[in-house]
Formats: C-alpha cells, structure tokens, sequence
C-alpha cells in the first residue's frame, strides 16, 4: 500500500554540470508533504534540470535528494510529471492512453481520471481530435490516473492559450487541494506562480535566489497582495536581467 498524502522532500548541497559547465550548485531545498512550490527564473537557469532531477530522469553531480527520507533511485513510483508537450500517444484512444499511468491497466481506474478532468465524454476519441488544451487535460488524467504523491510539472501550461492556460490553473488547484499531493510546478509565468503555489523558488545563477512564502488566501484573487507577491519575485527578475544587459553594454564597450 502506498502511503496517503504528498511526498515529502529533502535536498542537500545539490550539484549539476553538464561537462565542465556548472548549472545547479549548492541547492538545499525541502518541501513539506502536500506543499505545492513553483520554480521560476530566466530562460536557461537551470528549473528544469532540477525537476529532471527529482524526477529521477537524471542524476546529480553530487548532493543528496530524499523522497519520503529515501535517496532517490530512478523514478519513484509514486511521482508523476506533466511536460509542456502532452507526449500522447496518437495511435491509442484517449481512454488507452489514460490507461498507461494506470499500473493494473484498469479501465475503471482510467476513466474516473478522464471524469476528474471533465472528459470522460472524449474517451473513445483519438487524441488528434482534441484541442490543444483538452490533449494536456488528458495527459494531466493519465499522471492523476496513477495516484500519485509527487506531481512534477514542467511548463505544462506553456503553450496553452490565455484563458485555457486559467481554466487548467483551476483545475490543477482543485485537484491538488483534494487529494493533497505535493506539487512543483515549474513556470515562466511570475502570475501563475503566484496564483498557484505556496512557496516560490527563484533561481539564478545556477542558486535559489529567493525563497518567497506566499501568504494569500485561496482561491486567489488579482488584488493588491497579488500585486505585492508579483512585484517582489519580477524586481528580483528584472534586476538580474538589468545587470547582465549592462554587463553585456560594458563588455561591448570595453568599459
Ligand atoms: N542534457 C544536457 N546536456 C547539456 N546541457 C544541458 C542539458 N540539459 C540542460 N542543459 C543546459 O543546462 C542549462 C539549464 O537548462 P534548463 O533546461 O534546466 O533551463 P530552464 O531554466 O528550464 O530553461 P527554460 O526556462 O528555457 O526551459 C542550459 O544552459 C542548458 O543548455
């Protein structure tokens, strides 16, 4: 029997070079069970690479990361991720598809995930057929469809149009709320983040750069205190951006 409740996670002095190129260095992170953390920062700064990690997909250089105060060892089997891309497979019915996260293959199972996600009604459906944001939907049951503890999810909303991208937000809020998974959602976008999780990492130079608690009450309203959270993890974005531009002005111009 797994255990109830979200995976509890612990990382230590995290290191991660590609080659002689460093990209995660030092990362001591822990996320309390049933917590949901985004992960925001530039284009390249590494968030991903630190999801790969506790997904099990890749290893570190060196440092410990703990699921359930267990070092990790490949995927555990109780952690899902959502990529951006919904990685379905075309040549199987949606409810087939769903079938995959399920490790008995129950059919049941799989179509109470569907239900969860509002698609039961497309389940005999091609995933070729569905919009953008129904296919993610069905990728979103499939990850559910295998109970999992420990949510992953890298940019799933990325290329989702405005008010689908809320709609999935919502979704992912309600589904996170009953069933108490713990959650990392890696982000490009400050408001999500902020409408979404409890704690926000930022990440710069390869370093959390700020640990932010985000003390709203749900669900989250577009008010001042939003506003607040927004402004505080942006100015943190936009002054690295500022330094590394005049930097790169200065080093043009021999300064
Ligand atoms: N398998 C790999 N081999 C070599 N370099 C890699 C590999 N994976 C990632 N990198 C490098 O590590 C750095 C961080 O990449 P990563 O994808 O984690 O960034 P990110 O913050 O998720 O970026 P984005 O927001 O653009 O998706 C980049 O410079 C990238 O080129």
């Amino acid at each position: 029997m797994s255990k109830a409740g979200g995976i509890q996670l612990h990382i230590r002095n995290v290191n991660k070079s590609f080659g002689t190129t460093s990209v995660l260095s030092g990362i001591d992170l822990n996320i309390k069970q049933g917590e949901f953390v985004a992960i925001v920062g530039r284009s390249g700064c590494g968030k991903s690479t630190l999801l790969r990690l506790i997904a099990g997909l890749d290893e570190a250089t060196s440092g410990a990361i703990l699921l359930d105060a267990q070092g990790i060892q490949g995927i555990h089997k109780d952690t899902r991720v959502l990529f951006q891309e919904h990685r379905l497979l075309p040549w199987k019915k949606n409810i087939d598809n769903v079938r995959i996260g399920v490790k008995s293959g129950d059919k049941e199972i799989a179509y109470k995930a569907l239900q969860q996600v509002g698609l039961e009604h497309k389940k005999d459906d091609w995933p070729a057929v569905l919009s953008g944001g129904q296919r993610q939907r069905v990728a979103l049951a499939r990850a559910l469809a295998g109970n999992p503890r420990l949510l992953l999810l890298d940019e799933p909303l990325g290329a989702l149009d405005a008010l689908t991208r809320i709609e999935m937000q919502q979704l992912i809020e309600q589904l996170w709320l009953e069933k108490q998974f713990t959650v990392l959602l890696v982000t490009h976008d400050v408001s999500e983040a902020v409408a979404l999780a409890d704690r926000v990492i930022l990440i710069e130079d390869g370093k959390i750069g700020l640990d932010l608690k985000i003390s709203l009450a749900r669900p989250r309203e577009h008010d001042s205190g939003f506003a607040y959270f927004e402004k505080i993890i942006l100015d943190r974005l936009l002054v690295k951006q500022h330094y590394e531009t005049a930097k790169t002005a200065a080093e043009a111009f021999s300064i």
